[in-house]
């Protein structure tokens, strides 16, 4: 089943056109990457799919249901979630009480939380947390973390909203690229078996194109191409917009004319 239609968006900021009438689809349990060169639109794309940007015009449909024109915290009750570069969690407090305070903001019980009550919802972060593998680590203070349990944690708390879409911003920025392989995996895993779509965008062209479904690539405000990792890599206005910086190959130095 389509989780999201999207339809002819467009975006210009005065004289900019970051949106050229970009339309796509995105299946249910897909792991959809959207890549292009810097300025080429994907946070535009990602900023009007979850609310923050009105698009000019255009449709957004979310299982049949449009979005355009509701506000972000609407979009994000409709299911669709959205994790960002910069983790945002509360750093004085425990993993498991982060992922239980957004567990009470899915539930409405956010004025419970004063003072926090905390066997709210314990059981249901607890399973969350062993689903990213951060049960062990349930007790300590989220300020302390290392950064790669801090993006699977960032997953947990993203889940916990029960996404059916969900936009991933770069998840794996700023990690080891072992670390980044191994995000994915788990991303890959939880998103099939839970039945969310991911939409992400990313720099490092390894993880696209080992763990994506399909490939889509923006380039000044339009989708160029779009396909599986291999059809992307093979085509030839990919290839230009990419040429001589080796990102299409996985070349680690590639990254200025990268995601
Ligand atoms: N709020 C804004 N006001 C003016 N121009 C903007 C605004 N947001 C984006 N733009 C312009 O729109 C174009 C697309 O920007 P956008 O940030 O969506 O690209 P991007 O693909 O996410 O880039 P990057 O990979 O560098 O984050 C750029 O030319 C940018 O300068």
């Amino acid at each position: 089943m389509t989780a999201l239609v999207v339809q002819d968006l467009r975006k210009s900021f005065g004289g900019v056109e970051a949106a050229k009438g970009i339309t796509f689809t995105v299946a249910e349990s897909e792991l959809l990457a959207l890549i292009g060169p810097n300025g080429a639109g994907k946070s535009t794309c990602f900023n009007m799919l979850n609310g923050q940007l009105k698009p000019d015009s255009g449709s957004i449909k979310l299982f049949g249901q449009e979005i355009v024109g509701k506000r972000p915290r609407e979009v994000w009750r409709m299911g669709v979630g959205r994790t960002f570069q910069i983790t945002a969690t509360f750093g004085s407090m425990t993993v498991i009480e982060n992922v239980q305070m957004a567990l009470l903001s899915h539930h409405r019980r956010l004025r419970a939380m004063i003072p926090f009550a905390g066997d709210l919802y314990r059981d249901e972060a607890w399973e969350l947390l062993e689903l990213v593998g951060m049960a062990d680590q349930a007790g300590r203070a989220c300020g302390t973390l290392a950064y790669g349990d801090l993006k699977r944690l960032e997953l947990a708390i993203a889940l916990a909203n029960q996404p059916r879409v969900l936009l991933m911003d770069e998840p794996t920025a700023g990690m080891a690229p072992r670390e980044r392989v191994q995000l994915m995996q788990l991303t890959a895993d939880i998103v099939r078996a839970r039945g969310v779509s991911v939409l992400f965008t990313e720099h490092d062209m390894d993880v696209v194109f080992t763990h994506a479904d399909r490939v889509m690539v923006l380039n000044r405000g339009e989708l160029i191409a779009q396909g599986s990792p291999q059809e992307v890599r093979n085509n030839s206005d990919v290839q230009s917009i990419y040429l001589g910086s080796g990102a299409l190959y996985g070349a680690e130095p590639a990254m200025e004319a990268s995601a």
